[in-house]
Order: C-alpha cells, then sequence, then structure tokens
C-alpha cells in the first residue's frame, strides 16, 4: 500500500464494532457482509469488526454476542475486495490467544485499547501483534481526561512496544475543538517519524467531524468514523460527511461521497436498531466526560430502579469512572432511588 502523501488521511470505519454497543452486540454474518460490501464498495479503506469491548468482550459484564467475534471477522474478510479488516482488544478483556485467532481469521490490522493513564499494560500485546506481522494501532482511551503532555508520554510508551499509530480517543465526546488540536499536537511532536497519530471522535456534544477536521490539522494521519454515525453514545464521527468535508477541504480519503451517502443509507441504516440520536443522555455523557459505551447500561439500570438515566451519567462523570466500571452504575442507580 503506497504511504500516504500530507493531505492523504486513512479513514477507519468502526461501525461494526464502536456500533456493537449502540446495536447490544447482536451483529449477525448478514449484518456484517452487508456492510462490508458496502463500505468496501466506497472505498474505506479499513473497517473494524470486533465485539464493543473489544475481543473477550462478550461477557455478562459487557453484554453477550449473538454471533462469535471471530465469525463475524473471518466474514468481513472473506467479503472485503480492497478493504482491511481490523480488530480490537483491550488488554485483559482479550488475550494475547485471541489476537492470533484474529490474525489466523485474516484480520490485518490490531488496535490496541488502554485508558489513557495506561499504555504500559499493552506492552506485550503490540510486541506479540508485530511479532506475527500485523499493523498496530494504539488507543489512549477517555483522553478529554488528561491533558496533551501526559498522552505524549503515554503514546511514547506505546511507540516503543511496537504501535505504529497512536489514537488520542475521545470516548466521552467531551473534547471540544482545541483541546483535540493541543492533544494530537503534543503526540505529534513527541511520536515525530516513530509512529502516527490518530484520532476517534464521538458525538456527544456534535463536534465529531470538526473536531477531526481540526485533528488532521494537527498532524493526524488517521481518522477513525462510523457510517450513519453507527456507534456508542450519540454514535462516532459520520464517515460520510467527515468524507465530504474533506474533500471540500482538499483533504484526500479515497472514499467516494456518493458511494458512501448510499451505504449510510441503504446498508447501514437497515442494520442499527435505532438511529444514534444526540438526545438528553448522550449529549449528559460529553458534558459530564462519561464513557460512551455507558449509555446502554445507565439507560437500563435507570429504567430498572426508576431513577433519572442523566442523574446517573452526571454523578459517573464526577466519579471519573473508566470503561470496566460499568457495574458501578448500579450502585448509583441504587443510591439516587434511596
Ligand atoms: C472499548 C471502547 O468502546 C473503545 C472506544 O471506542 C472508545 O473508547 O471510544
Ligand atoms: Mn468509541
Amino acid at each position: 500500500m503506497p504511504e500516504p502523501q500530507s493531505r492523504d488521511i486513512r479513514v477507519t470505519d468502526s461501525s461494526l464494532r464502536d456500533g456493537s454497543h449502540a446495536k447490544r452486540h447482536r451483529f449477525t454474518v448478514e449484518h456484517v457482509r452487508a456492510i462490508v460490501a458496502a463500505l468496501d464498495g466506497a472505498g474505506v479503506p479499513v473497517i473494524e469488526v470486533t465485539h464493543g469491548d473489544g475481543l473477550g468482550g462478550s461477557s455478562f459484564n459487557y453484554g453477550f454476542s449473538h454471533t462469535p467475534e471471530q465469525e463475524l471477522i473471518a466474514t468481513a474478510v472473506r467479503t472485503a475486495k480492497r478493504a482491511r479488516i481490523a480488530f480490537l482488544m483491550l488488554p485483559g478483556l482479550g488475550v494475547k490467544d485471541d489476537i492470533r485467532e484474529a490474525a489466523d481469521n485474516g484480520a490485518a490490522i490490531c488496535r490496541i485499547a488502554t485508558h489513557c493513564t495506561e499504555a504500559d499494560i499493552a506492552d506485550q500485546h503490540f510486541g506479540l501483534a508485530r511479532e506475527i506481522g500485523l499493523e498496530t494501532v494504539g488507543f489512549l482511551m477517555m483522553a478529554h481526561s488528561r491533558p496533551p503532555e501526559v498522552l505524549a508520554a503515554q503514546g511514547r510508551r506505546m511507540a516503543d512496544a511496537g504501535c505504529q499509530c497512536v489514537y488520542v480517543v475521545d470516548s466521552a465526546g467531551a473534547l471540544v475543538l482545541d483541546e483535540v488540536g493541543d492533544r494530537v499536537a503534543a503526540l505529534v511532536d513527541e511520536l515525530g517519524d516513530d509512529a502516527q497519530v490518530g484520532f476517534h471522535g464521538h458525538e456527544n456534544l456534535g463536534l465529531g467531524v470538526a473536531n477531526s477536521v481540526l485533528a488532521v490539522g494537527a498532524g493526524a494521519r488517521q481518522i477513525d468514523g462510523s457510517t450513519r454515525r453507527f456507534g456508542a453514545g450519540a454514535g462516532n464521527t459520520p464517515v460520510e460527511a467527515f468524507a465530504a468535508v474533506a474533500e471540500r477541504l482538499g483533504i484526500r480519503t479515497g472514499i467516494d461521497v456518493l458511494a458512501i451517502a448510499d451505504a449510510a443509507e441503504d446498508a447501514v441504516l437497515p442494520v442499527m436498531d435505532d438511529e444514534c440520536r444526540l438526545g438528553r443522555l448522550e449529549l449528559m455523557m460529553g458534558y459530564a466526560g462519561v464513557y460512551s459505551s455507558f449509555l446502554k447500561h445507565a439507560d437500563r439500570w435507570a429504567e430498572r430502579y426508576g431513577v433519572s438515566g442523566a442523574e446517573i451519567l452526571l454523578r459517573a462523570g464526577e466519579r471519573q469512572l473508566v470503561g470496566g466500571q460499568e457495574d458501578q452504575l448500579i450502585d448509583i442507580a441504587r443510591e439516587l432511588a434511596d
């Protein structure tokens, strides 16, 4: 694959991974075939497929998958003619054998996510992924919660372990404009030629596309999105809108705008249970800095205990909960009920 030129940006579509949260992990082989075929046809270069919480995420705490994710990965690989298939893993939730299995199923890109202060837990996973010939991406999640210099130091740790692109991950959709540019610029300065920098946005404050454009301006070379915003919380940066805006700005993504707009309407929307909206709960997530994948959990416990979902999320933000602490939402709901 030719190296992108300076205004060439590689887009990764996360509908079949981050969208898993919105779909309550009920993806089927048919869903994957339909979405991958449409995205691939529109020129999306990378498509991510995994349980919403990454390899091994299918569990009581996070929600059980309808279809084993490795089967979904293998289906995506068989369906794509040009796109490369990526998968996500969170060390501890997934293990090294899961990475090997995804590679055996034909996935090409291993994306490893840690909380943005815990990059050291991914050292051995980056090492293994590189050893078996996978391209690597690192996710610094909940990036709004730490300043640029902390992210830069954590990104350095990932790059030294073998990560080829470190992402600023706005898990809560809480970053506002220059807060993205500053974080991306700090990573670009720190990493130089050692690794690229990427940005993964959520729509909770309605800023996915604008934040992604600012990330590109600050030197990001990879951008995540989800067609039709199919993702956690209010959804991810919409790929079709980002591709259109990028074209207007002279940023090349290689994505055909008309074809991706068709894919959003004709292939992705029919798979979604509901549109990803920017409603009251989603807005609270961006406002209070809460992990987007907590949405369905907060909704569920609010209903169960007869309390306000928005109040649950505001308290989750005050407690600075991180991914993996979904069960604390139950405690908060019970406190509110008392
Ligand atoms: C495991 C998370 O859902 C990863 C992600 O997409 C995010 O933090 O945002
Ligand atoms: Mn996400």
